[in-house]
């Protein structure tokens, strides 16, 4: 069984004639270690399929399995350990919490995920070893992304789901935080998820998946993913 396996997923928001399908009938597989992008134009439904990957959401019909516990039989309590154990999560406008240092913000996912204390570590992993004691707002966006990406690595996740984690960024800001997304895929295995609605980012992916108005439009393979410096946009 692949590690993620999506079957006959559908999500509506809303009741009667107002009902949007933001997810129709999505089928897919996704096998550990792959390091896949969700493209689609806006409102095509990629957040919800990651809002429902991650947990934050749930299903109208269909199933999602991931490492074979099906996330549709977990109650909250079931959601919120999956969410905490199994799951990092990278936001387009970093969510960081502006009243906390930089280390601060790493060190209480450490904590909620109940890890050993090594929010230094994976700081200095991605380039902040001179920040630690800055707060988010004394920092350019491709810091706070770095910070947002230490944040999630700290729970030592087996899946990263990362919502247009460069939309924010300039093109060469973008690049860095997408070479640290793809060597934290091939140093530790990690399986990353990147929805983005630009088609450059989908050159890096071993697998596409593309999404149009809620429904899955291709699904390819990319036996020769380009290296983020030979992608442009
Ligand atoms: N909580 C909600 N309540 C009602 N409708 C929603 C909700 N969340 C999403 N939708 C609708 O579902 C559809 C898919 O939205 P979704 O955010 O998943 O798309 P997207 O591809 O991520 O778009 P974008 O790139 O603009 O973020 C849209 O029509 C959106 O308006």
């Amino acid at each position: 069984m692949a590690y993620i396996d999506f079957q006959n997923v559908t999500k509506v928001y809303g009741i009667g004639e107002a009902a949007v399908f933001a997810n129709k009938d999505i089928d897919f597989e996704i096998e550990a270690g792959e390091f896949v992008v969700i493209l689609g134009p806006s409102g095509a439904g990629k957040s919800t399929t990651l809002n429902l990957l991650g947990g934050m959401d749930q299903l109208t019909s269909g199933k999602i399995i991931v490492a074979g516990q099906e996330l549709s039989r977990l109650d909250d309590e079931g959601l919120a350990i999956y969410r905490r154990d199994k799951v990092g999560f990278i936001f387009q406008f970093y969510n960081l919490i502006p009243n906390l240092t930089v280390l601060e913000n790493v060190e209480m996912s450490e904590q909620i995920s109940h890890k050993a204390n090594q929010a230094q570590k994976y700081l200095t992993a991605v380039g902040l070893s001179h920040r630690l004691h800055n707060f988010p707002a004394q920092l350019s966006g491709g810091e706070q992304q770095r910070t947002a990406i230490a944040r999630a690595l700290v729970k030592e996740p087996s899946l990263l789901l990362c919502d247009e984690p460069t939309g924010a960024l300039d093109k060469a800001t973008g690049q860095q935080i997408l070479q640290l997304l793809l060597e934290q895929n091939k140093a530790l295995s990690t399986t990353v998820i990147v929805i983005t609605h630009n088609p450059s980012i989908a050159n890096i992916a071993n697998k596409v998946i593309s999404i149009k108005d809620g429904k899955i439009e291709s699904i390819e393979l990319n036996p020769q993913p380009l290296t983020v410096a030979e992608i442009d946009w």
